[in-house]
């Protein structure tokens, strides 16, 4: 692999995440923009390089400098990451690729799919940029922990192999290791449906489940997402990789996973809208949920557990009978493997 030299690197979006990653490059000694809506963030990780509203505590280092103007944050940067929540997703870009020079990358951080259409954040950016080579990063990375410069590992998924190496190169460093993987549209696929796996396990947890109630959860999970995805054209393989089996056990173990507490509130007795407020931040799983729901029927695909959630969240069935329901259904359907493709 050809050594990257230092490149400049624009986020847009200044969440969690964005934050997080920004912070990566920069500490990897690229120039780095931070594009944001909020001038008080801005002024905050200016004076203070700190984003208090997203990652309180961690510091940021001088190489990220803020900014709340779209076309200077974008119209030098070799490589434009796109960290908004994906009901924002399609409007951002938009807007971008007037200002977007000719050679530049641009890979998606969302783990989302868009309302109506049905297509995954690489799709809007193939749509909106088609001369634009395009990726996307996705595993297991709690945006916390990354700041905390825990050791962790991603996806870099992109059809072009060079793209994937540069990414690999501009973002890895001692506590952050990136994997390459061609296979866009799986990893895309299970980054976004985790998260409705995350709220089953929040719930499930904070109506006392044990630990085998856990791992079944979490294994029928893996099989009821990759059987999905894989019937949209995803790889097997990539559900055995890092971003699907390594997203969905950190999503559904951990407190920082705001799908996992949208559940775990739900669970306690909130509202779905309550559980929302509380959180205060992006819970992708929820939309997520509806729309995997409806694919389902539409394709026919077996997913028990998606039509449980569904019921319970949508149409306020009670989660015991839901629960019993699916422990006593057809046991004919419940075949561990149910193609090659699961
Ligand atoms: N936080 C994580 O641990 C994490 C990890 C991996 C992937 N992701 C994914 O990254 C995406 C972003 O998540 P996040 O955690 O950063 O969310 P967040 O809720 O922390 O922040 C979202 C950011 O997007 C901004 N935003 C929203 N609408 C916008 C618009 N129209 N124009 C400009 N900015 C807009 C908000 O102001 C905010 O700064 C989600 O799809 C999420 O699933 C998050
Ligand atoms: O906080 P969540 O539930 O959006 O999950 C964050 C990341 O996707 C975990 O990899």
């Amino acid at each position: 692999m050809t050594q990257l030299t230092s490149s400049k690197v624009t986020v847009l979006g200044g969440g969690s995440f964005g934050t997080a990653v920004a912070n990566i490059a920069a500490l990897n000694h690229h120039p780095v923009t931070l594009w944001m809506r909020s001038e008080k963030q801005a002024d905050d990780i200016l004076q203070n390089r700190q984003n208090s509203r997203y990652l309180p505590g961690y510091r940021l280092v001088d190489n990220l400098t803020p900014s709340l103007d779209l076309e200077s944050a974008v119209r030098d940067a070799h490589y434009v990451f796109v960290a908004v929540p994906s009901k924002a997703f399609r409007a951002v870009v938009e807007e971008t690729v007037q200002y977007l020079p000719a050679n530049a990358r641009l890979i998606s951080l969302t783990k989302g799919i868009e309302p109506t259409s049905f297509k995954l954040m690489s799709q809007i950016l193939h749509d909106l940029a088609p001369k634009h080579d395009v990726g996307v990063i996705s595993g297991p990375n709690l945006a916390k922990e990354i700041a905390d410069n825990q050791i962790s590992a991603t996806v870099i998924a992109s059809y072009s192999q060079a793209l994937r190496q540069e990414v690999q190169q501009l973002l890895s460093c001692p506590s952050f290791r990136v994997y390459g993987n061609p296979d866009i549209y799986g990893v895309e696929m299970a980054g976004a449906l985790k998260n409705i796996y995350a709220i089953i396990t929040g719930l499930a947890v904070a109506l006392g489940m044990a630990e085998n109630t856990r791992a079944a959860i979490i294994t029928r999970s893996l099989a009821e997402m990759s059987r999905f995805a894989v019937r949209l054209g995803a790889n097997p393989m990539t559900f055995l990789g890092l971003a699907g089996v390594g997203d969905l056990i950190v999503t559904c173990s951990s407190q920082l996973s705001r799908n996992y507490r949208v559940g775990y509130y739900i669970g306690e007795g909130m509202t779905l809208k309550q559980a929302i407020k509380k959180i205060g931040e992006t819970a992708e799983g929820i939309n997520t949920l509806r729309m995997v729901n409806e694919k389902a029927d539409e394709l026919g695909v077996y997913m028990p557990l998606v039509k449980g959630l569904y019921a319970i969240i949508y149409q306020d069935m009670p989660v015991k009978e839901i629960a019993s329901r699916l422990m006593s259904g057809d046991l004919a359907e419940d075949v561990e493997f149910m193609s090659v493709g699961m």
